[in-house]
């Protein structure tokens, strides 16, 4: 078992600790997991995709296993996700002569297909990112274009929400996020999330994804994003949170291994992020690493396939990184 103090200690007082896990990682890094974090997310298998690969064939093995991990070590989970563009399958939106269905028979697959896997882990997931990444990232227009959209329009959104409260009355309902800290992003999620609940829409929390790096966003930023979101009087999670040594623009790929300014600017910036976030305990109920250890994340195969990343606060060998020694100092 790990020596150094956990960090679901560290924040007991202020929020959940959480990692995206893996049925992999769960082995993996059991020991990581289970000494660090009280909450984990399914970094992939509760994806549509995952799920509900054909209209009559679900597969739920590996979210099963990924659920009683969580049960047999007392951990929360969080339901990641019901409604997106991405990982979703095309069966989805087409008829047998592969034309796209009608709203009526896109509604009904999806309240099915949240219906049945809400309900199936009704007492053991306590959130879901029912919608995630709606939001247009360029230009004017509020949502981003997907076939959600083309059969539609935005009616999709409430929607989802409606089922998944249907679904488990219980659960807190999120709308999820990236670059949910860039102010023009800010402001439409925001527009969205208001536009949601003056309509008397079940939602609970707004997910703060927080895929950053070691360059943006800006404290300032991070803190107009919390103070907006806050605003509206729902809840705060960040639900994804990893710390990129590249720019999101820089593709360099020679590295194997990070150099050590990085990891000194990443402990420095972690730092900086917690103390932020201790601040905003009453409002934030829970931070989610995308990923527990350096070993395992998707930062290193996006945006560059096959380009190492150190985003997270355990190394490749799961012990402890500069950045986790400033978080315990935190305590
Ligand atoms: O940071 C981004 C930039 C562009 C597109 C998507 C994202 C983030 N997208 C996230 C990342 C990894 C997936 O496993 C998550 O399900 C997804 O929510």
């Amino acid at each position: 078992v790990p020596a150094e103090s956990a960090l679901k200690d560290i924040f007991a007082e202020d929020f959940h600790i959480g990692a995206a896990v893996s049925s992999n990682t769960i082995k993996s890094q059991e020991s990581l997991l289970t000494h660090h974090f009280n909450s984990i997310t399914a970094e992939n298998e509760m994806k549509f995709a995952s799920v509900h690969p054909e209209e009559e064939l679900y597969t739920f093995e590996e979210a099963d296993q990924i659920v009683d991990f969580a049960r047999k070590h007392g951990m929360a989970v969080r339901g990641h996700t019901l409604v997106w563009h991405n990982q979703t399958t095309d069966w989805l939106f087409r008829d047998e002569q592969n034309q796209l269905v009608s709203k009526a028979v896109l509604y009904e697959r999806i309240r099915s297909h949240i219906q049945t896997v809400v309900g199936r882990y009704k007492g053991d997931i306590y959130a879901w990112d029912v919608v995630n990444e709606v939001i247009a990232d360029d230009g004017d227009q509020l949502l981003r274009t997907s076939s959600w959209t083309e059969i539609a329009g935005d009616e999709f959104i409430a929607k989802a929400f409606e089922y998944a409260h249907a679904a488990d009355p219980n659960a807190l309902l999120f709308y999820n996020d990236y670059n949910e800290s860039h102010p023009s992003k800010r402001d439409k999620i925001y527009t969205l999330v208001k536009s949601l609940l003056d309509r008397g829409v079940p939602i609970h929390g707004i997910g703060l994804q927080a895929h950053w790096n070691l360059f943006n966003p800006s404290l300032d930023d991070i803190r107009a994003a919390i103070e907006k979101y806050a605003s509206l009087g729902l809840q705060l999670q960040l639900t994804e949170l990893d710390v990129s040594v590249f720019r999101f623009e820089d593709k360099r790929a020679d590295l194997t291994e990070p150099e050590p300014g990085m990891l000194e600017q990443q402990a420095e910036f972690y730092e900086a992020v917690f103390k932020l976030l201790k601040e905003y305990s009453d409002v934030i109920s829970a931070v989610t690493f995308w990923g527990a250890a350096d070993d395992h994340t998707w930062l290193s195969d996006f945006p560059v396939r096959g380009r190492k990343n150190w985003p997270l606060l355990f190394d490749e060998r799961h012990r402890p990184k500069p950045a986790y020694y400033r978080l315990a100092a935190l305590a």
